[in-house]
């Protein structure tokens, strides 16, 4: 399928005066995996936040332009924000499981939303954890602290966590920048299968790891999009100046 799923025109964002996102015009077809790339304050981070809302938390920020999921606005006044972040999930940088067993982790949502039917608690946990590709090295300890496992361990449970409410789009933040090499592949072999079923939005600073990845490759620079792009065009012939400068490492 190819329509649209998200879209986002003339976005920005302001941090009290300072304007981080200077008119954002990007679209999300439905599936696969597009890569954020650009220097450091470039406003990628920013920008992945406004797609499920996640700047709400922080004081201060003005938001104009328009984020439509579906075809319905996202910060119409409306909008629930929590079946937002459910069908929009996020991972972050740092792994973040909660002090619970690794099923609790899990199912967090869910028993949240209401569900105590173990039966299908159960099967969500394992789903999940094998859409994770961690579920042959957790299936024997699902009643033990999530904070026991490996740093990549415990990314591909928060992948799990987000998996287990139905998301139909996944956010990443740099979800292997604090992870060792075989983790942080584990990690993309995971987000590799997951591409068919679900649209995966990933900021980078890894361009290897947008390479080897992603389908489409967006670059941002000082609060721009300066160019989108399937990934092998961004790479091997840029339409922009400043993005083959940043490809060929002049930059950033
Ligand atoms: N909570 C905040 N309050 C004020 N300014 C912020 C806040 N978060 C980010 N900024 C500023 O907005 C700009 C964009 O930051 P952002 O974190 O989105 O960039 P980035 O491209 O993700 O950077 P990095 O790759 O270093 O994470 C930067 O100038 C940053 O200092």
């Amino acid at each position: 399928m190819s329509e649209e799923i998200l879209t986002t025109q003339d976005l920005h964002l302001y941090y009290g005066e300072k304007e981080a996102l200077k008119g954002i015009n990007l679209n999300f077809t439905d599936k696969g995996i597009t890569a954020l790339i650009g220097p450091s304050g470039c406003g990628k981070s920013t920008y992945l936040r406004t797609l499920n809302r996640m700047n709400d938390l922080i004081p201060n920020v003005t938001i104009t332009g328009t984020i439509k999921f579906k075809g319905q606005d996202l910060y119409a006044p409306s909008a629930d924000t929590v079946q937002i972040r459910k069908e929009i999930g996020m991972v972050f940088q740092q792994p973040n499981p909660f002090p619970f067993s690794i099923y609790d982790n899990v199912i967090y949502g869910l028993r949240i939303a209401g569900e105590k039917d173990k039966e299908k608690l159960d099967a969500v946990v394992e789903k999940s954890l094998r859409q994770a590709a961690v579920w042959d090295e957790v299936k024997d300890h699902l009643h033990e602290s999530a904070l026991a496992l490996s740093g990549g361990q415990q990314q591909r449970v928060c992948i799990a966590r987000v998996l287990a409410v139905s998301p139909e789009i996944i956010l990443l933040d740099e979800p292997t920048s604090a992870l060792d090499p075989v983790s942080s592949s584990q990690i993309e072999a995971t987000l590799l299968n997951l591409r068919h079923d679900y649209t995966i939005i990933i900021v980078t600073h890894n361009l290897q790891q947008a390479s080897r990845i992603a389908d489409r490759t967006a670059f941002f620079m000082n609060g721009e999009l300066i160019e989108v792009d399937q990934t092998k065009n961004i790479f091997m012939n840029p339409a922009q100046k400043q993005t083959e400068d940043y490809i060929s490492g002049r930059f950033g």
